[in-house]
C-alpha cells in the first residue's frame, strides 16, 4: 500500500508540547509535513510556562523532519499562524488541540473558570482558524480539525464549562464545513480518548498506560490528508478504534389533528409519543434538510387532513424487506420440503416474491390506538378482550415487491353491536408513495362489550361468501407445527395470546391459540398454489371470517371450491372436524389450475392429462442419469389422477434404476405423490432433482437455483414434448 505522505504541506498544531498534539505533530512531521509545534507551556490549568515544544520540534528534527517551535498562546491565534508563513511561506493543516481543564461541579463554578474554559477552547479555535481560514480560500486548499469530547457531546457531572466549549467546538465545525465547501476546505471535529496531562488522574492507572496518544494519531493525521473524504464528520477515536458520532431526528408528529385545530397543553400532550418516536429517525446532513422536511411535512399533513375530512385517521409507516417475507412464509407453513416454496424462503431465488397475505400485516396498525379509542363510552378494548374476526384484502394494481416502505392511513368505519360483544371495522389504505397499493378491512371481536345500543350491521362491511353447496373441487391437508405461533408472531403480532400460557387461560383457551392471519396464510397458500400457478401477482383479492381458534399442531384442512375466478375455501382442524375459517374466498386475476403442493387431487379444471408423455420423459430422464438416479435411490411413486380419479399409477424405482407402470414390485414405496394435470413432479428424488413442469402439454426442465451447478447441462435446455 502507497505511504500516504504531506510533502509540500505546511502544518500547524496547537498543543504540541505532549500528550496527542506531540503524536500528531510527530507523525507530520515524519510523513514529510513542515511542522509548527505550537505549545504555551502552561500546566494543565493553564498556569505557568515551560518550554516542551522545543523538545517535539528536536525530536522531529532528529528523525529528519522540518518544524519550529511556537510559545503563542491560542488566544492570539493569528501570531502562530504567522509562524507557520514567516517560517514555510504557507498553512494548509491546522489541529487545534491546545486545551486546559478547570473541573469544578455547578454550584462551585465561577464566572472565571466558566470563561478560562471558553477563551482557550472555543475562542482559541476560533482565532487560529480564522487566521488561516483566508490563506486556505486564496490556495483553495485547507484541513482543519477542531477537538471536541464526548464529554460535550453527552454531558460529564463537573464539567459544565468544558462540555459547554467542547460541543461549541462542534457547531463551529458544521458551519465551517459548509463555507469551506467550496474552496475545499475540509472542516473535521475528533473526539479522542487517550492518555494525556488531561486525563492522567481522571483515567484508571491500567486504562491511562493502554491509551496511548500513537493510537489516535494516525486517526486524526488522516483526517488531515488530502485523500480525506468526509467534512463536518465527529470522529470518535481511541485505543486503536474509531467510529463517527452523528445526530438524528426523529419523524415527528402533528400535534393536532386538523390544520384548523389550535395546539393547545393537552393537544401537546396526546401527541408527545409520537412526536418523539425515533424508530424512523434519519440523520440530517445540512439546516436546509430540515426546512425541506419541515415543508414536506406541512404539505403532507395539509394533503391527509383534506383526505380525512371530519374522520380521525391513524397514519403509520410500514417497511419490509427479503428477510421479512421469508420469515413470515416459515410463519405461515412454507417449507424446504416443498421446492416451489422455494421462491418464498429463498431471496436469490429467480422467482422470490412476497406471499400476498403478508400485506395484510401492513394494515394491522397494531400499535394503534384505533380499537381502543372506539369504543363507546364505558366499554374497553385490550389484548385481554380482542379476537381476529375477519379479514379483506384486495391489491390495486400491480403486485408489491420484495422490499419497501409503505405508508398507511387506518381509520374505525364503524364500531357494531353484537348483543353480547362489540365488533370494530378498521379500513386501512396502504400507500407507497402517493399511489394507493391495497386496501385492507378487519373486524376486531370485542368480547363482553356489546349491548351499548349500536348499529348491529354496516354497509362498509364487506361480506363473506357462503361456500357452494356441494363437494370441493380440491382438498388439501397440511399439519401446523407446536411451534407455529411462536415463529409466526415474529412477523410482528406480538400479542400475549398466542404464546403466554396464563393469558390464554385467563381469555379462556386450553393453550396459546394460533395467530388468526396465520392460519388464513396456511390455507391462502393452497389456493395460490393449486390455482394461481404460486404466482402471488395473480392474486386479486381476498375475504374470510374467523370461526374457531386453532391450536398450533394442529391439522389444517382447506377445502376449495372453484367458481369462475373466485376459489371459494373453508378450513377445517382435522383433529376436531369444526371449521375455523369460513365464508372465505380469493378472487384471481388468472386461473391457472394446478399446482405445486403435494396434496390431494384436485379436479383438473381444463386440458386432458398427457401422462403417457411424462411417463416417456421421465424414463429417458432416469436412463440418462443412472448414476445420480441410483446415488438417490428410493421408491416414488406417482398416482396420476384425472378429474379427481386416479387413471394410472407408475413406480419410479431409483435403485436399479427402473420406471415402470403399476404399484411397486417390492411391494413398498418411500414416497407416494399425487399428480394431476399442470402439476409439477419429481422426476428424481430427494435434492438431486430437476423438476418437471407439465403445463398445458408443454413439459420443461424449472430452472432449480440450487441445483443448477450440479445438474448444469440437465437444467440448462428445457425439453418439450
Ligand atoms: C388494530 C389492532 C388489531 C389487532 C387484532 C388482532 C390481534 C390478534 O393477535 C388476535 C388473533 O389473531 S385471535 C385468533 C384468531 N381469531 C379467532 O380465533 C376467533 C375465532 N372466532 C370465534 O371464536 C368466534 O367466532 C367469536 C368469539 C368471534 C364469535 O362467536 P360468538 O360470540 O359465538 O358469535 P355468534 O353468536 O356466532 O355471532 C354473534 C354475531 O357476531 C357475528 N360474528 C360471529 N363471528 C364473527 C367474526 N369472527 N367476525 C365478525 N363477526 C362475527 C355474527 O355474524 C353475529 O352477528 P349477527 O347476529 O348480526 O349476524
Amino acid at each position: 500500500m502507497e505511504q500516504l505522505r504531506f510533502d509540500g504541506r505546511v502544518a500547524v498544531v496547537t498543543g504540541a508540547g505532549g500528550g496527542l498534539g506531540k503524536a500528531y505533530a510527530l507523525l507530520l512531521g515524519a510523513r514529510g509535513a513542515k511542522v509548527v509545534v505550537n505549545d504555551l507551556g502552561g500546566a494543565r490549568d493553564g498556569v505557568g510556562k515551560s518550554n516542551f515544544a522545543d523538545a517535539v520540534v528536536q525530536e522531529i528534527k532528529d528523525k529528519g523532519g522540518i518544524a519550529v517551535a511556537d510559545y503563542n498562546n491560542v488566544v492570539e491565534g493569528e501570531k502562530i499562524i504567522k509562524t507557520a508563513i514567516d517560517n514555510f511561506g504557507r498553512i494548509d493543516i491546522l489541529i487545534n488541540n491546545a486545551g486546559i481543564l478547570r473541573d469544578k461541579s455547578f454550584t462551585k463554578m465561577s464566572d472565571q473558570d466558566w470563561d478560562l474554559i471558553h477563551l482557550v477552547h472555543l475562542k482559541g479555535a476560533f482565532k487560529t482558524t480564522h487566521a488561516a481560514w483566508e490563506y486556505f480560500r486564496k490556495q483553495k486548499y485547507g484541513r482543519v480539525i477542531m477537538t471536541s469530547s464526548n464529554a460535550g457531546i453527552f454531558g460529564n457531572f463537573g464539567q459544565a464549562n468544558y462540555s459547554a466549549a467542547k460541543l461549541g467546538l462542534v457547531g463551529l465545525a458544521n458551519t465551517l464545513a459548509i463555507e469551506g465547501a467550496k474552496y475545499n476546505i475540509k472542516v473535521n471535529t475528533i473526539a479522542p480518548t487517550a492518555a494525556s496531562r488531561l486525563t492522567e488522574d481522571i483515567l484508571p492507572p491500567e486504562m491511562f498506560e493502554a491509551m496511548k496518544p500513537e493510537l489516535v494519531a494516525p486517526v486524526v493525521v488522516y483526517m488531515t490528508h488530502e485523500s480525506f473524504p468526509e467534512t463536518g464528520a465527529i470522529i470518535d477515536s481511541t485505543l486503536g478504534f474509531a467510529t463517527k458520532t452523528h445526530f438524528v431526528r426523529g419523524y415527528g408528529a402533528s400535534l393536532r389533528s386538523k390544520p384548523s385545530d389550535p395546539v393547545t397543553l393537552e393537544s401537546v400532550q396526546q401527541h408527545w409519543s409520537k412526536a418523539v418516536n425515533m424508530k424512523d429517525a434519519v440523520h440530517i446532513d445540512k439546516m436546509a434538510d430540515v426546512t425541506l422536511d419541515l415543508v414536506e411535512k406541512l404539505q403532507e399533513f395539509q394533503e391527509r387532513a383534506k383526505l380525512d375530512g371530519d374522520r380521525e385517521s391513524y397514519w403509520s409507516k410500514y417497511s419490509y424487506n427479503s428477510k421479512d417475507l421469508a420469515l413470515y412464509a416459515l410463519g405461515i407453513g412454507a417449507s424446504v420440503h416443498n421446492e416451489s416454496d422455494l421462491k418464498f424462503l429463498y431471496e436469490s431465488h429467480e422467482n422470490f416474491s412476497a406471499l400476498p397475505t403478508y400485506f395484510i400485516l401492513a394494515g394491522m396498525c397494531l400499535e394503534s390506538p384505533l380499537v381502543a379509542n372506539s369504543m363507546p363510552p364505558g366499554k374497553h378494548a385490550d389484548f385481554t378482550n380482542i379476537l381476529h374476526g375477519e379479514q379483506y384484502i384486495e391489491f390495486v394494481d400491480s403486485f408489491p415487491g420484495t422490499e419497501g416502505e409503505f405508508t398507511i392511513r387506518s381509520y374505525v368505519t364503524d364500531v357494531l353491536d353484537k348483543g353480547s360483544s362489540a365488533v370494530s371495522i378498521v379500513n386501512s389504505e396502504i400507500y407507497q408513495g402517493k399511489q394507493l397499493v391495497a386496501r385492507t378491512q378487519q373486524h376486531i371481536f370485542v368480547l363482553g362489550q356489546g349491548g351499548f345500543g349500536g348499529p348491529r350491521n354496516s354497509k362498509q362491511a364487506i361480506d363473506v361468501q357462503p361456500a357452494p353447496k356441494r363437494a370441493p373441487d380440491a382438498v388439501v391437508e397440511q399439519q401446523t407445527a407446536e411451534d407455529q405461533a411462536a415463529l409466526y408472531r415474529l412477523s410482528g403480532d406480538l400479542n400475549p395470546l398466542h404464546i403466554d400460557p396464563s393469558v390464554a387461560t385467563v381469555s379462556g383457551h386450553p393453550k396459546p391459540i394460533l395467530h388468526g392471519l396465520a392460519s388464513l396464510g396456511f390455507s391462502a397458500r393452497h389456493v395460490l398454489a393449486k390455482y394461481a400457478g404460486n404466482d402471488p401477482s395473480n392474486f386479486k383479492a381476498l375475504k374470510a371470517r374467523f370461526v374457531k381458534p386453532v391450536l398450533p399442531g394442529q391439522t389444517l384442512v382447506t377445502e376449495m371450491w372453484l367458481e369462475g375466478k373466485r376459489v371459494h375455501f373453508q378450513t377445517k382442524t382435522k383433529e376436531t372436524g369444526n371449521i375455523v375459517i369460513a365464508g372465505a374466498y380469493i378472487d384471481l386475476k388468472n386461473l391457472v389450475s394446478g399446482g405445486a403442493s403435494s396434496a390431494p387431487a384436485a379436479a383438473a379444471p381444463s386440458g386432458a392429462l398427457k401422462s403417457d408423455a411424462l411417463f416417456a420423459k421421465i424414463t429417458e430422464e432416469v436412463n440418462k442419469n443412472k448414476d445420480m438416479a441410483k446415488s438417490v435411490g428410493g421408491v416414488f411413486v406417482y398416482n396420476i389422477t384425472e378429474n379427481g380419479k386416479t387413471v394410472k399409477s407408475w413406480t419410479l424405482d431409483l435403485k436399479t434404476p427402473t420406471v415402470y407402470e403399476g404399484q411397486p414390485k417390492s411391494g413398498k414405496a418411500d414416497t407416494t405423490m399425487t399428480v394431476s394435470d399442470g402439476d409439477l413432479v419429481d422426476i428424481a428424488a430427494g435434492i438431486l432433482q430437476p423438476q418437471v413442469a407439465y403445463l398445458k402439454g408443454k413439459l420443461k426442465i424449472a430452472g432449480n437455483i440450487m441445483l443448477a451447478q450440479k445438474l448444469g447441462p440437465l437444467l440448462k435446455s428445457p425439453a418439450k414434448i
